[in-house]
């Protein structure tokens, strides 16, 4: 499904990844750990330019359009599912059925309450839930998300990541929370200065293998 030989990864000016060798199989379920600068971000944008067509993508928060409504946000993650007419129409005058659809979604994400309020008068961890759901909404099987709870409780972040997995055929999502890591996903890659230094089965390993990935 995605696959890197010795490939160059970065941004203009900065090589992040200078030779990186990496295949990653449709039906796995990876997380990213790896401390601040490592190139989590920076492998989740090259991953989702291999298969933009078929990614699911929840990128770090800020990327919501904070005037509009939660309804809104979550809708956009459909807007490649219909015709420019349609979601011209969806987004002034909502009909009952879309929402129907994406109350249903706020109401999985505990956000029922707000589906017509504004995003920039939402909390940082609600805001992230209707990130999650905008990447729901667009029925893709595969997710690539880049730190999609970290503004939740320890509770909530392994609640709402196990039902958005449970969805997805395929995933690889950067987390800073080894726990959520090791209980979620099946595979951890551990990034450090620009370079694999762990990669292994999440059964195989323990919160202790994965704080050498920050010493
Ligand atoms: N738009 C950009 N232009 C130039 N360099 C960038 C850009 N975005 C990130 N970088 C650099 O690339 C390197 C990797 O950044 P990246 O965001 O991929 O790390 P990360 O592991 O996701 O970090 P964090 O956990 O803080 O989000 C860093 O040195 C960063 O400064």
């Amino acid at each position: 499904m995605f696959s890197f030989d010795k490939a160059s990864l970065g941004h203009p000016g900065q090589a992040v990844f200078e030779s990186l060798s990496l295949s990653i199989g449709a039906g796995e379920i990876v997380a990213l750990l790896g401390p601040s600068g490592a190139g989590k971000s920076t492998l989740l944008e090259a991953l989702r330019q291999q298969q933009e067509h078929q990614v699911a993508w929840c990128p770090q928060a800020g990327s919501l359009v904070p005037m509009l409504s939660v309804f809104h946000n979550i809708y956009m993650g459909a807007l490649a599912r219909h015709s420019t007419l349609y979601n011209l129409r969806t987004l002034l005058l909502p009909s009952a059925a879309e929402k129907h659809a994406v109350g249903e979604l706020a109401q999985a994400l505990g956000l029922e309450d707000k589906l017509f309020t504004s995003v920039d008068r939402l909390s940082g961890g609600q805001a992230q839930r209707v990130a999650l759901g905008r990447a729901l909404y667009t029925r893709r099987p595969v997710l690539l998300a880049d730190e999609p709870v970290s503004s939740l409780d320890e509770h909530q972040g392994l609640t709402l990541l196990r039902h958005t997995l449970a969805q997805h055929t395929t995933a690889v999502v950067a987390l800073h929370d080894r726990s959520l890591a090791l209980a979620c996903c099946q595979r951890i890659i551990g990034l450090r200065h620009g370079e694999i230094a762990l990669d292994a089965p999440s059964d195989s390993l323990s919160l202790g293998d994965l704080d050498a990935l920050y010493q």
